[in-house]
């Protein structure tokens, strides 16, 4: 029999759940989906097979993570693609918080998973549906080998320097206060990929990374290893993000206790869900914002020049860290798509040859493509990212590597 090779990869977020099913022969996708607002009445699944069908759109409630695998499986059997197939070689977990402890993608155990729940109150969005994701799926097949790729391996080679918050060391080692960051395998694939697209090799070039979705971060990767990112102990530090504050004075939260009365929880739900882009104008997506100051709307503009401002701050802060950038690299939904937040973070910019130039960056495409003048010093790229990918290819890897060894 010819050994499986198809990974299905679970991206489960606080109220959804992204999965892709890939054939690793050649990195062919079969099927993805997205099930939406799971909890509420509204919930939605969409799964487009990819070899062949139609997309498809079910309406109606679904309750918690586990019911939304069950739909996930639903339709990849509606496909011929069922999560009993032998053909599946493994299940590829999405893993937010991994702590300095997971460096590499890990096959999960029991004391992976206990090790992963220790970590839910740094990563209380992400975490806790991770593991719902991953104790379903090895529910549903117990013989799969089940790997988690963590947002934050990547980020393990940062300095101490900029790991470190400057507080009181004992304090910090004690509660493990450090900076860990997120989104590590879209900053790894797209340094990479930045790299193929200058024709270069990653230990060649230093790249900064600029991961605009909804939630946002910025690296600085020299040589192919990440320096500094702009994410911390959680992922609320950084950037204006689409419901997050991003950086603020810490003693905002003192205040909000004792001035407003607020408790550490209403704080938190307050800075992760109620700020940012929705906080400053009442929505989260670029799109719809962009079209509000088409039409004159002030408090989005104002919401725009925030995000462009803050955005534009880190990249000047890692370009004095790597001393030396060979691109600026923008991806996720927003860097992939909004060429208005491109021009504005990198307008101004001309002495640290930093330039887009107006007509490559308005071309729509799924390609990476650089968008800055040939005369410019530093290239700006757009360059797609695609974690379910990144995260495929690192769990069968692993696997392979398990089936090697035991011969
Ligand atoms: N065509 C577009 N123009 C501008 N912004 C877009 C476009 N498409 C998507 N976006 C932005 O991308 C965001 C989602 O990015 P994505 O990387 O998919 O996020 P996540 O993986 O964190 O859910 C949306 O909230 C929206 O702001
Ligand atoms: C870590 C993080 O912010 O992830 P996401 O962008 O998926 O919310
Ligand atoms: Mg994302």
């Amino acid at each position: 029999m010819t050994p499986p090779t198809r990974v299905l990869v679970l991206n489960s977020g606080s109220s959804s759940v992204k999965y892709q099913l890939l054939d690793m022969r050649d990195d062919r996708r079969l099927a993805q989906g997205l099930v939406e607002r799971i909890g509420e009445e509204t919930s939605r699944i969409v799964h487009t097979p990819l070899q062949g069908g139609e997309k498809r759109e079910k309406n109606g409630p679904i309750a918690d993570h586990a019911a939304a695998l069950k739909a996930v499986a639903e339709e990849l059997a509606a496909d011929g693609l069922g999560m009993d197939s032998p053909e599946l070689a493994a299940i590829g977990h999405r893993v937010v918080h991994g702590g300095l402890r997971f460096t590499e993608p890990t096959v999960i155990d029991d004391e992976v998973l206990a090790e992963i729940e220790r970590l839910v109150p740094v990563a209380p969005l992400h975490n806790p549906a991770n593991l719902v994701g991953i104790r379903t799926a090895m529910a549903m097949r117990p013989d799969l080998p089940q790997v988690a790729v963590f947002d934050t391996a990547f980020h393990t080679t940062m300095p101490e320097s900029a790991a470190r918050y400057a507080i009181d060391v004992e304090t910090a080692d004690a509660h493990r206060i450090r900076r860990y960051g997120f989104h590590g395998t879209s900053h790894a694939y797209v340094s990479r990929e930045t790299a193929k697209l200058l024709g270069k090799e990653p230990a060649e070039v230093n790249v900064i990374v600029l991961h605009l979705g909804n939630g946002a971060s910025a690296s600085a990767v020299r040589g192919g290893r990440c320096v500094d990112t702009s994410m911390g102990l959680t992922p609320l530090e950084g950037l204006v993000m689409g419901t997050r504050s991003g950086d603020i004075d810490p003693a905002v939260t003192f205040h909000l206790k004792r001035v407003a009365g607020m408790s550490a929880d209403e704080i938190d739900v307050l800075l992760n869900k109620k700020s940012g882009l929705v906080g400053l104008c009442g929505d989260n997506d670029m799109r719809e914002i962009r079209r509000r100051i088409d039409e004159g709307d002030e408090r989005a503009a104002l919401a725009f020049d925030i995000y462009v401002h803050r955005l534009k701050k880190y990249i000047g802060a890692y370009y004095a860290v790597l001393g030396r950038v060979d691109a600026v690299a923008f991806t996720a939904g927003v860097g992939e798509n909004a060429a208005p937040v491109r021009e504005a973070a990198i307008a101004g910019l001309e002495e640290l040859g930093l330039a887009v130039d107006a007509e490559l960056n308005s071309v729509r495409s799924d390609e990476a493509r650089i968008i800055s003048p040939v005369y410019a010093r530093v290239a700006v790229a757009v360059v797609p990212t695609d974690e379910e990918l990144e995260i495929a290819r690192q769990s069968y890897a692993l696997v392979l590597e398990g089936a090697g060894s035991n011969e």
